[in-house]
């Protein structure tokens, strides 16, 4: 595993939201990180990308704890759930100012402006913009920085159907660069759509973890059992 959560425990005060989480993700590979709304999807994706700490356990890349990773060593990017902009900058100043601080970086925004379509929208603030264009401005920024590992929170929010397949082929070019990926989603046919590997969070634990494959096997499902079968008959 490249990214690795081991025994990780976290509380927001004395009420306990993950407990024990073991798991982890591969370069090449997107994982879903699956889970009812309130099962702990985005606090586990807070313990990674360093929003908070965990109480218990560690997280580490490539056998490092990332605590350890400071600055451009820590090689994470995160589109968040909730848009995170300035009020005052445009789109196209938000892609410099990005770009800007990760000199290093191979994106380059004129290509991202074309892919994502942002190209009408680039001297509009952040408050002018539909919810799916603030969405492709996350992403954008998202895919600006240095990184080897992307982890998206329900990214699919407010996309239409036509930016979500230019966001799939967008997920599947970062695969075949060996970078790995990590998508929370409590949408399970856009999970089967588009991943390797599912984790289903169930209660902050986690409840199983594996290809669609590993889990029929393991739990003696039907083999033609579509993801939604599988975690509907792993909750009950
Ligand atoms: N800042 C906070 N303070 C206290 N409790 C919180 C806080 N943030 C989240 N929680 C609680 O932690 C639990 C897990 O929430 P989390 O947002 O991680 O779940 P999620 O799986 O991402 O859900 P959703 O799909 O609704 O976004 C929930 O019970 C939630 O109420």
């Amino acid at each position: 595993m490249y990214l690795e959560l081991k025994n990780v425990s976290f509380s927001y005060g004395d009420a306990p939201v993950l407990t024990n989480i073991s798991c982890g993700i591969c370069r090449g590979e997107i994982t879903g990180l699956v889970g009812a709304n309130g099962a702990g999807k985005t606090t586990t994706i807070y313990n990674i990308v360093k929003k908070v700490q965990p109480q218990k356990g560690e997280i580490t890349i490539d056998g490092e704890n990332i605590r350890s990773l400071t600055g451009n060593r820590f090689p994470v990017t995160y589109v968040p759930e909730s848009p995170l902009y300035y009020e005052e900058l445009t789109v196209i100043e938000h892609l410099h100012f990005v770009k800007a601080l990760y000199p290093k970086s191979e994106a380059s925004i004129e290509a991202l402006v074309e892919k994502l379509n942002l190209r009408e929208h680039l001297h509009k603030v952040p408050g002018m913009l539909s919810k799916g264009t603030l969405q492709k401005l996350m992403i954008a920024i998202s895919l600006l920085r240095q990184y080897e590992i992307l982890i998206a929170d329900e990214p699919f929010n407010g996309l239409d159907p036509k930016q979500i397949s230019i966001f799939k082929g967008i997920l599947n070019e970062i695969r075949q660069q060996n970078k790995a990926i990590l998508i929370s989603t409590h949408l399970l046919d856009m999970a089967e759509n588009i991943c390797d590997k599912y984790i289903f969070l169930h209660g902050g634990k986690v409840l199983a973890a594996g290809t669609k494959e590993e889990l029929i096997k393991k739990y003696g499902l039907p083999g033609n059992s579509s993801l939604e079968t599988i975690y509907l008959s792993l909750i009950q």
